[in-house]
């Protein structure tokens, strides 16, 4: 039997030029759009000549360096008292000169007079652009690291220390230096950052200044071959302040409708935007920090604290609408038992520990019978275009219509062992997803996904296969919001 995908049913995806798809188009365009939810930002930061001041080295030998106008010799002596630079590969700090070579001093090994509330807050306004109601952050001092003439980094993400840090803050120094570029990626784009040449522009300007790049903690990064000169970072962890920690009580702003959210009431008010209501899918385009506690099944919900950029966004969104959504793992499962069907999907709001599950035989029926799961994606579609399948599968699935795609960047791979005569290996693969369930035109906000009758499933198979047109199928009330 053939596992190719059959032949759709009606469908209920809007053509491409409705105002429906277009709402939906610029809904994906706002939360995907670089300049909209930057995942770093960059510039240079004007300072006083009193905040580039340094201070390291211990006892007789601890040193007082004003960086403005520091001297070849003096800026040797620096590097001279750096530790090499390690860096963490599965959670051991190594050293490798070949991936990484450049000197470093910890937060306790040196002071600087500048205070970066300022800068910080800048860097929030800059990355929380599109975001009503951004959570304070704080920045931790982490290191200092000296980069002469042949030093590099070759490309990492930095490792998050902690659920609330969400990225790092990285000052370049104003002491001159040729190459050294900082390299960033996410989701399939580059851009670079050139501290040397910004740093150039300035000092030709008025007044001191230093160069500084904020990133979220899993941007890619790499620093190119120091060429000349000695480029030298103070790098600080960026983590959401707690309510004690905030800088500053938050003056209450009042409710304004977001843009997203604004766009997204519009989509829903098409009412040939899914008429028979059903699930709304996006793609969290960040990766999270998530623990993972051995054996132990975790909701993920908490999650929703932690989000960035236009993951944020949208969950903001969907929240002022007073949608029913949430973070949802979307899991799809490979291995023997689905070798003839089709690979399910289903959602489920738990990280569930496959590996210490002992033998699993159908995963989805696991996971929509003890984990709240809901099937997007039928293991019946595979012979689907057989009548009897057909309607198991309209029965069971509960397809999601994806606004922003699932991405790679925060998917994961499991091993379980999957039910057999023989101990066999599967697989899983998740993916992270927020999903609001919608109801129907009339019901947008009251409903939950809808119950298929028997009736229905006849009648849209019959509409199928060209008996008659499809009926217009009276919406079943299961939850009504308060
Ligand atoms: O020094 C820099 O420019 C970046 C340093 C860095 O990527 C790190 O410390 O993880
Ligand atoms: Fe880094």
């Amino acid at each position: 039997m053939s596992a190719s995908e059959p032949e759709s049913p009606p469908s209920t995806v809007p053509d491409a030029s409705s105002p429906a798809s277009m709402i939906q188009h610029s809904i994906a365009e706002t939360l995907l759009e670089h300049n909209k939810n930057p995942v770093y930002c960059s510039g240079t930061w004007k300072v006083a000549s009193d905040d580039i001041v340094l201070f390291y080295g211990e006892g007789e030998s601890s040193r007082r360096l004003a960086l403005q106008g520091a001297t070849d010799a003096q800026l040797e002596h620096l590097a001279n008292s750096c530790d090499k630079a390690t860096f963490g590969v599965n959670q051991q700090d190594v050293l490798d000169e070949t991936y990484r070579k450049a000197g470093k001093l910890d937060a306790d090994h040196f002071a600087w007079n500048f205070q970066a509330f300022g800068l910080v807050n800048h860097i929030k306004k800059v990355l929380f652009a599109l975001d009503s109601k951004p959570r304070e952050i704080r920045a931790e001092l982490y290191k200092l690291n000296v980069y002469g003439p042949g030093s590099f980094f070759k490309a990492h993400k930095d490792t998050p220390r902690g659920e609330d840090m969400f990225g790092s803050l990285v000052v370049v120094l104003p002491t001159p230096h040729e190459g050294g570029e900082l390299y960033l990626r996410h989701g399939g784009k580059e851009w670079v950052y050139d501290s040397a040449s910004e740093l150039a522009n300035l000092r030709e300007g008025d007044g001191p200044g230093i160069g500084y790049v904020a990133l979220y903690s899993d941007v890619e990064h790499e620093v190119a071959s120091v060429k000349s000169g000695y480029r030298i970072t103070i790098t600080y962890n960026l983590y959401f302040a707690s309510e004690q920690n905030a800088p500053s009580a938050k003056p209450a702003s009042p409710p304004s409708i977001e843009p997203v959210a604004a766009l997204l009431g519009d989509l829903l008010a098409q009412p040939e935007f899914l008429p028979k209501g059903g699930l709304l899918g996006f793609g969290l385009l960040h990766e999270y920090p998530f623990p993972r506690r051995q054996g132990e099944v975790m909701p993920i919900a908490p999650l929703e604290a932690v989000l960035k950029g236009s993951d944020r966004v949208i969950m903001n969104a969907v929240r002022q609408l007073g949608l029913d959504a949430a973070l949802y793992i979307v899991y799809k499962a490979s291995g023997h038992e689905y070798s003839f069907g089709k690979k399910p999907e289903v959602i489920s709001q738990q990280l569930i520990p496959w590996d210490a599950m002992g033998e699993v035989e159908n995963l989805d029926e696991v996971l929509v019978g003890n984990y709240g799961g809901i099937v997007t994606k039928s293991r019946h579609r595979g012979h689907a275009t057989e009548e009897w399948y057909w309607k198991k599968v309209r029965k069971e699935e509960h397809p999601i219509t994806w606004v922003t795609p699932k991405t790679k960047n925060n998917s994961f791979k499991d091993a379980y062992l999957a039910y057999g005569n023989q101990a066999e290996i599967g697989h899983v693969y998740g993916t992270m997803a927020l999903v609001a369930k919608i109801g129907g035109p009339d019901d947008r906000f009251d409903l939950a996904i809808l119950e298929k009758t028997d009736e229905d499933v006849d009648a849209e198979w019959a509409a199928f296969i060209g008996d008659q047109p499809a009926p217009k199928r009276k919406q079943k009330k299961r939850r009504t919001k308060q």
